[in-house]
């Protein structure tokens, strides 16, 4: 038997989910066995990964997010897939905007796994007792500060409150929504500083410090998000993959709505692939590829995308019956696929996955009201700049 070290990033019901993925793949692979080790979130991965490669303790086959992955192709650390990739006919039945996720060059680093896009989610019950009936208007920022501030108003003496302060996947799905980004996906141009990054950063700080969202959430972004399971917020921006977890915390309370457009219609494209470890050997490797390239036939893809709200990666999962009937039976499971034609892949270059950490810090700063919008962001850009100067890109 080969063993594959597997790391991820999924618990809960999303944690099991993938344990039944790998069981189904063990059963028509007894001669492979796949070790999966839940290590945390994406960032938390990344920190994992750096400090296990110089000891030559990484796993075989790891979850990397698709705009962190760059640092470490670049570094030589994960396998070239393009040679199992282009065998595969896989290939031809993943969605074209999977399939791009893990090209950097003229190679492929990751195989898509969970794909993603972010919608706007709502309460049903807390937007009617603030007199928002029926389905409510979020389509630009105005509109959301308005409905925020109704539910504020109205319910803030019980402790609910309009919106969750947006995590950092919604940060910058608001800033594509106002006709920019954090870094262009084509040129690498450093985008940080930006008017309409800063336009949409200042509204987005305005909801703390305006008291439309808890500062809970800007320390801690999943705060935000449990509050509103919990029914205490109105409004939350997050992953298409919270959209199950949503629904089984809030039934049919639960509204899914497109992301704003302000002006723009588009929203990024988040999730992760698996990648393979160069170090492994060929045959680890090979039987690694075996479960990557599992992981997104349509069987897998069918349970993953019904028990989570993940999209559908495969052109062949929504046809199977788990997928049709969660799509029957699942109001608003579709709103990611619905946006998939405005939908962008992201910068993926070295410098991201710098830009992201530090981003965390200085969304803190602003949210919370330490720091200036403009004057945060001019130096965040320069000092991206510079790293990406160091790095090399
Ligand atoms: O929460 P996920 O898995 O949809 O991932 C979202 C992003 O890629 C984070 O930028």
């Amino acid at each position: 038997q080969t063993t594959v070290t597997f790391w991820h990033s999924f618990n809960n019901a999303n944690g099991r989910a993938l344990d039944e993925i790998v069981a189904n793949f063990e059963a028509v692979h007894p001669e492979i066995n796949i070790e999966a080790e839940y290590v945390g979130n994406y960032n938390d991965i990344v920190a994992r990964l750096q400090a296990a490669i110089p000891a030559n303790r990484g796993p075989d086959a790891v979850i990397l997010e698709v705009t962190r992955y760059g640092l470490f192709a670049d570094a030589g650390v994960l396998a070239d897939l393009t040679p199992y990739f282009d065998a595969d006919p896989l290939k031809d039945e993943l969605y074209d905007y999977a399939r791009q996720i893990g090209v950097i060059g003229e190679k492929n680093f990751i195989v898509p796994f969970n794909s993603s896009t972010p919608v706007l989610y709502y309460n049903k019950d807390v937007l009617a007792r603030a007199g928002i009936e029926g389905e409510p208007d979020l389509k630009t920022f105005d509109a959301i500060t308005t409905a925020a501030r109704s539910v504020n108003e109205t319910l803030g003496a019980e402790g609910i409150t309009g919106i969750a302060a947006p995590g950092q996947f919604a940060r910058w799905g608001l800033v594509m929504a106002n006709g920019s980004d954090l870094i262009d996906p084509m040129s690498g141009e450093i985008l940080l500083d930006d008017p309409k990054t800063l336009e949409a950063y200042e509204w987005m700080a305005s909801l703390v410090t305006e008291g439309l969202a808890s500062a809970d959430g800007v320390t801690e972004e999943d705060n935000g998000r449990d509050a509103f399971l919990a029914g205490k917020v109105g409004i939350m921006m997050n992953s298409t993959g919270n959209y199950v977890g949503s629904r089984s915390a809030l039934g049919d309370k639960l509204g899914v709505l497109p992301m704003p457009c302000n002006p723009d219609c588009a929203v990024p494209i988040g999730g992760a692939g698996i990648g393979i470890m160069a170090t492994s050997q060929q045959d680890v490797q090979d039987a690694a590829y075996e479960f990557v390239s599992y992981a997104a036939s349509p069987e897998a893809n069918a349970i993953w995308f019904a028990a989570t709200g993940y999209l559908p990666i495969n052109k062949n999962s929504a046809e199977l019956p788990v997928a049709a009937d969660a799509l029957a039976s699942q109001p608003g499971i579709d709103v990611a696929i619905n946006s998939l034609p405005h939908a962008h892949g992201r910068a993926r270059t070295p410098v991201v996955t710098w830009m992201r950490t530090t981003e965390y810090d200085m969304w803190q700063a602003m949210a919370l009201g330490q720091r200036p919008v403009a004057e945060t962001m001019t130096q965040f850009a320069a000092d991206t700049r510079a790293e990406a100067a160091r790095l090399g890109n």
